[in-house]
């Protein structure tokens, strides 16, 4: 598992502004904001939309902005779904491009129960990968941040990886940084990065962004990405922006600040493959002194 087959790519974090209660102007937005990334050159491969982009990130709004998603696989035509599945099938067909489709409401008409959802598109709009976010955000820092998606989400089951002509990516959604354990197994699955849409806050943006995405690009030795809303005076939850892309040693790429914009990474498989040679603990493991957690997945 030392090395990794892959290709070098460019990635871009779309940290949308000018958000608001208007699913169909979010839309607009996201539209324009991916329109005008693939006209940057080189053209992105992979594109990335930030977490619960198409409504506000509040759990009193998440059942009303919820959608169908179809299942992955599904082509254009083929299945009944929302306007914003729809609009993102568009958005990577239209571009030619990978779209990571940040996360979104979503519905299952079946058990009416409500997933925070990231939905992935090929450059054809077919919809290959959904994640539904594992953790949820349920915290209560006194008289700073308190947020229980619990209320109204429930939190998915399963682990999620694609593969690209690029390279295998791992996602998560922003809570699910914190726990070390999906970026490890995705790590040892062969993915050469792991992107998390996400929308950390004001309080514990300052405190862990960084840190988590360094700590878990060092200790898997890949690249990791998260991308945030920018910043919205008016809304409820204060997002903490910073979309950033970190390396296989830690070091922060790019980073944004709290505004509206794009940011691009070039991702350097050599770099990933050296630093794996250079410092080799990916095949220095003590599965016999503890477990592999990644074994049942492998
Ligand atoms: N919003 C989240 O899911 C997570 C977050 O803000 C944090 O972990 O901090």
């Amino acid at each position: 598992m030392a090395s990794i087959t892959a290709k070098p790519f460019r990635l871009a974090l779309l940290q949308l502004g000018s958000l608001t209660s208007s699913k169909s102007q979010n839309i607009s937005v996201a539209r324009a904001a991916v329109l005008e990334a693939s006209k940057i050159t080189p053209k992105p491969n992979l594109i990335v939309l930030p977490e619960i982009w198409n409504s506000p990130y509040a759990v009193s709004a998440f059942r009303e902005y919820s959608e169908k998603v179809p299942k992955v696989g599904s082509k254009w035509n083929e299945v009944e779904e929302g306007e914003t599945v729809r609009a993102m099938r568009e958005m990577a067909r239209d571009n030619g491009v990978w779209l990571i489709g940040g996360s979104i409401p979503q519905k299952d008409e079946q058990t009416d129960q409500i997933f925070n959802t990231c939905t992935v598109y090929d450059p054809d709009g077919t919809l290959v990968a959904i994640h539904q976010k594992v953790h949820l955000f349920d915290i209560d820092i006194p008289g700073r941040q308190t947020f229980k998606e619990s209320d109204t989400l429930t939190g998915g089951k399963s682990l999620t990886t694609f593969d690209t002509p690029f390279g295998k990516i791992g996602l998560g959604i922003c809570y699910d940084i914190r726990f070390p354990e999906m970026a490890t197994i995705a790590a040892r699955q062969g993915c050469v990065a792991m992107i998390y849409p996400a929308a950390f806050n004001t309080t514990t943006g300052p405190m862990h962004w960084t840190l988590l995405q360094r700590a878990r690009a060092v200790d898997n030795q890949i690249y990791v990405a998260m991308c945030s809303p920018a910043r919205h005076p008016e809304a409820s939850y204060q997002a903490y922006g910073h979309s950033m892309v970190v390396n296989p040693l830690g070091d922060v790429l790019v980073e944004a600040s709290h505004e509206p914009t794009t940011i691009y990474a070039d991702i350097d498989v050599d770099l990933l493959n050296t630093t794996r040679k250079n410092l080799p603990v990916t095949i220095q493991r003590r599965f016999d002194v503890y477990p592999n957690i990644a074994e049942k997945f492998l």
